[in-house]
């Protein structure tokens, strides 16, 4: 089990983390959510000891990351966003490298090495330089690097980034595979790109903690809101300004101009409150015709902006 308590930390002046608790249970797949920013690699680094925290508690297993940070390396395998990959070895040589740097008994690392290139499908490769291999393969490798030793827990910083869609689905296959015999932590920047591999996305902005969630959850929490799409004509300044003085209205979303003249608004109202009669009433007497309006579908990244950019007041 992993136990984030209070978790603040500061760069000079600068707040990165804010107070972020956070409770992982075993083999759980748990999503770090935030833009550029928001402090996902502070966190992931601080858990993993590489930097420290300016306050606050981290338990692996019961064993505190301060108190005894060898032990608690040694359950920890970690994945940066930039890869620790040596360019001229080979897979073999690095992984012995690896295996080395862990100190993993020198007898055990044929064997070791075996079931790890076996479990990330990259046996055909291993006599190939690092660099001559794809950015797909490279992270494969990155990954093996990270489960060589049987970590308990494993951090993947955005392990996806920059990889084309055949690419992404062979590693979250991966990523799937491996939590079955370990807890993961992974970050993203894209909700969708983690809601399908993760038990429970936390969701950071600017360092806070906004809300934590299983994916469904997310979007049960929207489906109690009442949310419109419509279509107005007019000055789309001026009606977002009318708009933002009716009360029951709980959040105003541009989803874009598809007609000359119109604005495309997304509407969310307080839960129970069916504000359509009184929203078309409203926009009509103040002289903007209401061309279009349906129920929204509400997506993931729609429920990320919302809960983000409220937190913000926006
Ligand atoms: N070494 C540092 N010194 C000063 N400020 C830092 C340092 N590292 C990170 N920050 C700041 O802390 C905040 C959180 O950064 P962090 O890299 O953790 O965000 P992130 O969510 O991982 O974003 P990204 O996806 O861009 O990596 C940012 O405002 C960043 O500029």
């Amino acid at each position: 089990m992993i136990e984030i308590k209070n978790i603040s930390k500061r760069y000079g002046n600068h707040l990165a983390l804010d107070d972020i608790s956070l409770t992982i249970n075993d083999g759980e797949i748990t999503g770090f959510l935030g833009t550029n920013g928001a402090g996902k690699s502070t966190l992931m680094n601080i858990i993993t000891g590489y930097i420290s925290m300016t306050e606050g508690t981290i338990l692996i297993d019961g064993i505190d990351s301060l108190e005894d940070p060898e032990k608690v390396k040694k359950k920890i395998g970690y994945l940066p966003e930039l890869p620790p990959l040596y360019m001229d070895m080979t897979v073999a040589e690095y992984l012995k490298f690896v295996c080395k740097l862990k100190h993993i008994p020198v007898k055990q690392i044929p064997l070791e090495m075996e079931k790890k290139m076996a479990q990330v499908k990259i046996e055909h490769v291993r006599n190939r330089l690092i660099k001559n291999l794809s950015k797909g393969y490279k992270q494969r490798v990155g990954l093996a690097q990270a489960i060589l030793g049987n970590p308990s827990l494993l951090i993947l910083d955005e392990p996806t980034v920059g990889l084309d869609p055949r690419e992404i689905i062979e590693v979250r296959k991966l990523i799937q595979e491996i939590s079955k015999n370990c807890t993961i932590i992974i970050s993203s920047h894209i909700l969708s790109e983690i809601s399908t591999i993760c038990s429970k996305v936390m969701i950071l902005d600017k360092g806070r903690h906004i809300v934590t969630a299983a994916p469904n959850e997310l979007i049960e929490k929207m489906n109690n809101t009442t949310q419109l799409h419509i279509r107005v004509k007019g000055d789309e300044d001026a009606i977002q300004k009318a708009l933002h003085k009716l009360e029951g209205i709980t959040h105003i979303k541009k989803l874009g101009n598809y007609e000359e003249h119109t604005v495309d608004l997304l509407i969310v109202s307080e839960h129970g409150i069916d504000i359509r009669e009184v929203l078309s009433v409203y926009l009509v007497t103040n002289h903007f015709p209401i061309i279009m309006m349906k129920n929204y579908d509400v997506s993931l990244e729609d429920i990320f902006l919302q809960l983000t950019s409220s937190e913000r007041g926006e």
